[in-house]
């Protein structure tokens, strides 16, 4: 498989935000997010065997592993055999909605599955059938850049009904100043959806990978 980079550090977004964990980011991805953070993932990387990467996580001996991107669908059939590789973990997913989620439901993994808002530049191509295959530890991120960002996103919870099935989270994208989505939440009073912001890029520079 093709891998970018593997590091140890906090868990900068998402529901186990705050754990030590260590990071796997696979090379490639199928989308163009106009505020994507991770461009150097687009191309760089290297080949490695899935025992070797799974060698690699084993090293660190933490408890919480993030497999990120890129976009980590993109390769399937490898990404199963590194799960199998890695059920003595709490395993995190960050994938981008646009590619079947199906066949990698294990138990000791979630998903943070992002549906994209209009801001991206990339929510034509969210693939809303994914929904039928989370469950309620896995979360739902928008990513939200405008108030129109925001709406869209209110406007897919409450078709698709997301508030009763998964975590719903909300992140404003990095440098849009917090307190407009953290007003606005609390206005509507959206009591099922948990905001948060990239911790990483606080603790350490935005741009470092928070090693
Ligand atoms: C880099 S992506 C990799 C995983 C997958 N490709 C995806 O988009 O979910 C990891 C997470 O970072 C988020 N992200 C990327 N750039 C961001 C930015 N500038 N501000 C806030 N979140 C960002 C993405 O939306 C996604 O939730
Ligand atoms: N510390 C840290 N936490 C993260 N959580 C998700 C990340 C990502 O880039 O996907 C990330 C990252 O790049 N650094
Ligand atoms: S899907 Fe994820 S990795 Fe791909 S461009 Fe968008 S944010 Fe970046
Ligand atoms: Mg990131």
């Amino acid at each position: 498989m093709k891998v970018n980079e593997i590091f140890y550090s906090l868990q900068g977004e998402g529901i186990t935000a705050g754990y030590p964990t260590v990071f796997i980011r696979l090379t490639g991805c199928n989308l163009r997010c106009l505020y994507c953070d991770t461009v150097y993932a687009y191309e760089e990387g290297q080949e490695m065997s899935v025992k070797d990467v799974a060698d690699r996580v084993h090293e660190y001996g933490a408890h919480y592993v993030c497999i990120t991107g890129g976009e980590p669908l993109q390769q399937k059939a490898e990404l199963k055999l590194l799960l199998s590789l890695l059920n003595r973990y709490t395993v995190t997913i960050e994938t981008n909605g646009s590619l079947s989620l199906e066949d990698l439901s294990f138990n000791y993994c979630h998903f943070a599955m992002d549906i994209k808002t209009p801001g991206s530049g990339m929510h034509l191509y969210n693939d809303f059938s994914n929904i039928e295959f989370l469950r309620s530890k896995d979360e739902i991120k928008f990513i939200i850049g405008s108030r129109t960002d925001y709406d869209f996103a209110r406007g897919i919870i409450e078709k698709y009904k997301l508030a009763q099935k998964v975590i719903v989270t909300f992140s404003p994208v990095f440098g849009l100043e917090p307190r407009f989505l953290a007003q606005w939440v609390l206005e509507d009073k959206l009591f099922f959806v948990r905001v948060q912001l990239q911790i990483h890029k606080y603790i350490w520079e935005p741009g470092a990978r928070g090693v």
